[in-house]
């Protein structure tokens, strides 16, 4: 299983493929091809000198309409591996991640970033539970207003007025600085080392979607991904841009990955961004999680690899597996109404039909409709 040593797929692509072929495969794995957008020199040295990576690409232009102007926005997604080790204490970690955080934030900002997103719960190592609150909070305000940005910030969020239940949200902050709401998680892992259900609860804020000045935006936070109804419904509610700030590793998730936002993205006739964090997280004492495996001390690696898909197919390529990172993406939020009209998903999508089934399987007296000879 490639750790760290292994950069990326498109890297790895362009190095072996003769220029015919490569084009090929990238047609193929990723859609109508991405156009490079030419950012700013103080922002690629800033990033060079942050030791991050910068990567900017615009989708193809939506057809020009008669009666709507082109929507065209960009948005940022920011990867980062933890900078301390998690033996340290809790709020140096997080000053760390501030710190580091923040200078990725100044970088968007000169790219001309509208809508920022940071990884699943970004403000901390995985491993760590206990967080001060609203740190976070302040933090993200103050980085709104001060680059006119949305932020969305997935957070540990503890909840003071619920005896103090854990949930795993995420915060979303209009451009004014001021919060405009918050969105939980509503499917909790239990698979593999990702045990969050003896954690956090959940969520129970259904699925809303945030009116902003550059769109409508959802997030569906990380193990909701692999639930087509949970995309389905943000979608529903009116999201053109879904972002789905995850934490996943190589071992159970790589090959699901460039698949799974890129379809949603297709489905529901949206944008969607993948943003998964980069690097190793150790626990202090080894765990087991009841599946046959060894007693370790990490989570495993993640691969990072963020990207940004369109309803038309077509994708970004993805950041790399090993670095820290902040991907901008140019798009025309005209291409979600384009491809609806196109491909009618929502016109044949039959949801009355689901929802009477659906309302049945779910009854305890329910007999599966299987027919038999
Ligand atoms: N953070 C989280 O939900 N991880 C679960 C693993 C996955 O969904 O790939």
């Amino acid at each position: 299983m490639a750790g760290a040593e292994w950069e990326s797929l498109e890297q790895c692509l362009e190095k072996h493929l003769p220029l015919p072929e490569l084009q090929e495969v990238k047609r193929i794995l990723y859609g109508k091809e991405t156009r490079l957008l030419d950012l700013p020199r103080r922002a690629v040295e800033a990033a060079n000198q942050g030791d991050f990576e910068l990567q900017g690409h615009a989708f193809a232009a939506a057809a020009a309409e008669q009666m709507r102007p082109p929507r065209l926005i960009r948005v940022g997604l920011v990867q980062n591996k933890t900078p301390l080790s998690t033996k340290a204490p809790v709020a140096e970690q997080v000053s760390a991640l501030h710190k580091r955080i923040e200078a990725i934030v100044e970088v968007a900002a000169m790219c001309g970033v509208n809508i920022i997103c940071f990884q699943e719960a970004w403000s901390k190592s995985l491993v760590v539970l206990s967080l001060p609150p609203l740190i976070s909070k302040c933090f993200d305000e103050k980085l709104a207003k001060k680059h006119s940005m949305v932020v969305i910030s997935p957070i540990l969020e503890r909840d003071h007025s619920h005896g103090d239940v854990l949930w795993n949200t995420a915060v979303v902050v209009s451009d004014s600085g001021a919060v405009l709401g918050k969105t939980r998680k509503n499917h909790i892992p239990r698979v593999g080392d990702f045990n969050e259900s003896t954690y956090y609860m959940e969520g129970n804020l259904g699925h809303p979607v945030f009116e902003t000045h550059f769109g409508k935006i959802a997030v569906n936070i990380c193990y909701g991904r692999h639930h087509p109804l949970n995309w389905l419904m943000y979608s529903i509610n009116g999201a053109e841009i879904i972002f789905n700030p995850s934490a996943t590793i190589g071992s159970l998730s790589e090959s699901f990955w460039p698949i799974e936002a890129r379809n949603a993205a297709i489905a529901n006739h949206c944008f969607t961004c993948a943003i998964n964090r980069v690097g190793q997280e150790c626990f202090p004492n080894e765990f087991t999680s009841g599946d046959g495996e060894k007693a370790h001390k990490d989570f495993g690696y993640f691969y990072g690899s963020s990207y940004v898909a369109a309803p038309d197919g077509s994708r970004t390529p993805g950041l790399s597996r090993n670095r820290d990172g902040l991907l901008v993406a140019e798009l025309d939020l005209n291409l979600c109404r384009q491809m609806n009209d196109l491909w009618s998903f929502k016109m044949t999508g039959r949801y009355k039909m689901y929802a009477e089934e659906l309302a049945e399987a779910v009854k305890p007296d329910y007999n599966p409709h299987i027919v038999r000879e």
